[in-house]
């Protein structure tokens, strides 16, 4: 088949072959943006560095130990990057055909209604918007349910004496805008390091969750009396109820930022 190819074929095949490579290259650099994995690319460059030039002056023990490092490569870059692997298959696997739009009127007054709802009455709560990425996976740790988004269901939720006032809510589209499909779920916890000292646990699940998958986090923190939205693991600046419904509308009618970014403050 290759003998077959023009010159000018070839210049094609080559020109799509180092597209394919900067698009890969590009979209890693910039799912790691930011993240504690642009320190261990840094680190990896510095051994890289250090093995070729212990070469290059002949210093066989380092070489031996650097040699050594390098040819469990594979599994040191597995095991460093496991979660930005994890969150690009995510992406990867993402459907691109859904709509992520959930920006209704509806869905926004519901969402902003809710969320200050529970401001006014002092309780905290986690509301988790599903976008592209599926969150099924997340219903096993609550109860799963089929219920209108609507403040006074929100409410009942999180009412502190509610028995399922603990974890957060998801919340999808449908045909009709959005929907509680589960409530009690438990998020995954980002590092304690990724979030700043003064906020706790709730806020930690938030980013947490949105590190790994492109939802829209509401959270209402208790403690303060305030609501941040969480995207792409950054907790955005507290909130004015107008603020919300104008970075709802902005987020949840574009295309989601890819986990892992921040797509700037609420
Ligand atoms: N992994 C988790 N997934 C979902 N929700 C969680 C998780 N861990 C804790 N929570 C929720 O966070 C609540 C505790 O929040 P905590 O006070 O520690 O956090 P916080 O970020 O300081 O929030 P607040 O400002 O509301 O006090 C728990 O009652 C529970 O509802």
């Amino acid at each position: 088949m290759f003998e077959q190819m023009d010159s000018w074929q070839f210049g094609l095949v080559d020109l799509l072959d180092v597209s394919v490579v900067a698009v890969v290259v590009y979209f890693f650099l910039r799912l790691i943006r930011g993240t504690r994995a642009v320190q261990m690319l840094i680190g990896i460059a510095i051994v890289a560095l250090t093995y070729q030039l212990a070469r290059a002056f002949g210093l066989f023990t380092v070489e031996w130990m650097f040699g050594h490092f390098f040819s469990a490569f594979m599994v040191i870059l597995v095991v460093l990057f496991q979660q930005e692997i994890r969150r690009a298959l995510m992406r990867v696997a993402a459907n691109p055909l859904a709509s992520t739009s959930l920006a209704t009127d509806e869905v926004l007054e519901a969402l902003v209604e809710s969320a200050f709802s529970l401001v006014h009455r002092g309780w905290g709560g986690l509301i988790v918007i599903e976008r592209e990425t599926g969150l099924r996976h997340l219903f096993e740790s609550g109860v799963e349910l089929d219920a209108p988004l609507r403040p006074d269901i929100v409410q009942a939720l999180f009412c502190p004496d509610a028995p399922m006032h603990d974890g957060a809510v998801i919340v999808c589209r449908d045909a009709h805008g959005g929907r509680i499909v589960a409530a009690r779920v438990l998020l995954p916890l980002a590092q304690a390091n990724a979030v700043p000292g003064d906020y706790g646990t709730r806020h930690r699940a938030a980013v947490g969750l949105s590190e790994e998958t492109d939802a829209l986090v509401v959270v209402v923190s208790e403690e303060r009396g305030q609501v941040h939205l969480v995207e792409g693991g950054q907790i955005g600046a507290a909130m004015s109820s107008l603020e919300m419904r104008q970075a709802l509308n902005m987020k949840l009618s574009s295309v989601a930022a890819a986990p892992g970014q921040s797509v700037g403050k609420a």
